[in-house]
């Protein structure tokens, strides 16, 4: 296993994203999350979009950086063709994401062709962002370093689960053993963490839970005022 992803292993990676539009939106706004966060204790961060990468490579101190380049958001946006893995690459990403769904990507590339291409270049290690069992698989075929659950439940192939897809964890961790598995998607609290770990995942990913207030206030908002409502 790659040194860097098996210093992964058991530990939290806080993935830090605001979203085009949103008032945190601003590389330097997420470099100051990621820095926070690694105080912390996150083992890595994962940051979306060349300047972010950069800003937030230059923040942490001791931590790699998980890169992704989202470009729209729909079909396979997520790092989706090779020249976006390139660009992750040289804004300075220390581990380089993609989507690893078996949807048709944007420059024609099968999944398995863009990590040859990307092999052919660099060492950094690569993770897949799975939607399914049959795309994890694949991913592992493909010879990726991590695989995450990233997408299930947002193409389609899975049905979204109320927290983390944990019998999609936990058949990949069946299905792979010795590989990184990596738990990721709607990881929304402790309980939700600890169930990824219990189910064998080799390290958990949390965002939105961690790193954004907006989502996190709709949430109080909604316990304040159902709690209201009740009284
Ligand atoms: C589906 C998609 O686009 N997922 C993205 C991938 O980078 C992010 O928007 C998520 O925030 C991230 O995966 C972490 O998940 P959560 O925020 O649920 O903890």
């Amino acid at each position: 296993m790659h040194p860097i992803v098996k210093a992964l292993e058991g530990s939290l990676i806080v993935s830090c994203q605001a979203y085009p539009g949103e008032p945190m939106r601003d590389p330097r706004t997420m470099a100051q999350i990621a820095a926070a966060v690694e105080q912390g204790g996150a083992s890595a961060v994962r940051a979306q979009g060349l300047d972010d990468i950069r800003q937030v490579k230059a923040a942490v101190n001791n931590v790699p950086v998980i890169g992704i380049w989202k470009d729209g958001n729909e079909g396979v946006f997520i790092t989706p063709t090779l020249k976006h893995c390139e660009a992750v690459l040289d804004a300075g990403a220390d581990i380089l994401a993609l989507d690893g769904t078996l949807r048709e990507r944007p420059d024609g590339l099968t999944f398995a062709e863009t990590v040859a291409r990307i092999r052919e270049r660099s060492k950094a290690p690569i993770m897949a962002d799975c939607d399914s069992e049959e795309s994890a698989l694949a991913a592992a075929e493909a010879g990726v370093d991590i695989i995450g659950t990233t997408l299930a439940g947002y193409t389609g192939a899975r049905e979204k689960t109320d927290g983390p897809d944990l019998e999609l964890l936990a058949s990949l961790v069946e299905k792979l053993p010795g590989r990184a598995v990596v738990a990721e998607g709607r990881v929304h609290s402790q309980a939700h963490a600890a169930a990824c770990r219990e189910a064998g995942a080799f390290a958990v990913v949390v965002g939105t839970a961690i790193t954004h207030p907006t989502s996190i206030t709709t949430w109080f908002d909604a316990a304040v005022r159902g709690a209201g409502e009740r009284a």
